[in-house]
């Protein structure tokens, strides 16, 4: 296994690496699109589309191991979203060492896919059989994500997911989030249901939102970058920034980081999925550079 900061990652072929000390999966597409994604959690800490920059945030104070939650990447959400729930906030997949099923390149893209399934300390806070499978694929200019849920027990499960992204910005205050005209959200910082009326969400301030039954693509605008963001059979999107006062508090991010980023996530939170034994449930989420 090597280790990412020896050499410049774009050296790497798909398979395992170490990735700050973790274990990892580097994925490279035979038309030099990139991806690392961390066993724990199968979360993705880093996509380069071919012939682009970084285009995740990942914070370089965010803890790695066994209970900590990485700070940016693609946190996978499941099986609770939030707080909205018994559980750790935001469940327990993104705390968990998943297995690697497999990381090859198949024609034009690399992909991965690793799972999670229930053991007793998952049963321990929720007494469910189930195997998680996330697949990540890269291909010139586009990162695919898709969460898929298998229910390996006999009685019905119910649970909520998302993919966390946190998308990488020069200056977030000089971003604009296009597509959520007309939608229904949750403000979480207001506590308060509200509607979008101006099609361009701009942000210079903590912002929490969640907006219920979203379109299937947003457009994420800077200078000199368009990253579409699509997902499919996620009915929700979650627009998350700490903002100053709560990213200084946050103990895991640099202070004025929160200008770095914004979390677009695919998210299905107002409607809990319930899947009966043997059913399966897949969703997606895919980032894609057009500019
Ligand atoms: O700090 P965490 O647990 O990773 O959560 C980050 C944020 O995640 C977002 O999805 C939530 O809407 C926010 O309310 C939350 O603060």
């Amino acid at each position: 296994m090597s280790d990412a900061h020896d050499q410049p990652r774009a050296l790497y072929p798909t398979g395992l690496i170490s990735f700050n000390g973790q274990p990892a999966v580097h994925l490279r597409s035979p038309n030099g699109a990139q991806a690392t994604i961390l066993l724990h959690g199968a979360h993705v800490v880093s996509w380069i589309p071919a012939g682009h920059e970084e285009q995740l945030y990942l914070s370089p104070e965010t803890k790695y191991g066994d209970s900590a939650a990485v700070r940016g990447g693609v946190p996978v959400i499941f099986p609770q979203f939030n707080q909205q729930g018994p559980l750790p906030k935001h469940g327990f997949a993104r705390n968990r060492a998943w297995q690697v099923q497999e990381a090859q390149v198949r024609g034009e893209h690399a992909f991965a896919v690793l799972t999670l399934s229930d053991d007793e300390a998952t049963r321990a806070i929720w007494p469910h059989a189930f195997t998680l499978e996330m697949t990540v694929s890269v291909d010139d200019r586009r990162l695919e994500m898709e969460l898929a849920v298998l229910n390996t027990g006999e009685t019905t499960i119910e649970f909520q997911a998302a993919l966390h992204t946190y998308l990488g910005c020069g200056d977030v205050r000089h971003a604009q989030l296009e597509g959520l005209l007309d939608q229904n959200y949750h403000d979480a910082v207001l506590d308060q249901p509200r509607q979008q009326w101006i099609d361009v969400v701009t942000i210079a301030q903590e912002i929490d939102r969640i907006y219920w039954n979203a379109p299937k693509e947003l457009t994420l605008r800077e200078t000199g970058r368009r990253l579409l963001i699509q997902s499919h059979a996620f009915d929700d999107v979650v627009v998350w920034n700490p903002g100053p006062e709560k990213c200084a508090a946050l103990p895991d991010m640099p202070d004025d980081d929160w200008l770095q980023m914004l979390c677009v996530e695919a998210a299905q939170i107002g409607d809990r999925v319930r899947l009966a034994g043997g059913q399966e449930w897949a969703a997606m989420q895919t980032l894609v550079i057009a500019d």
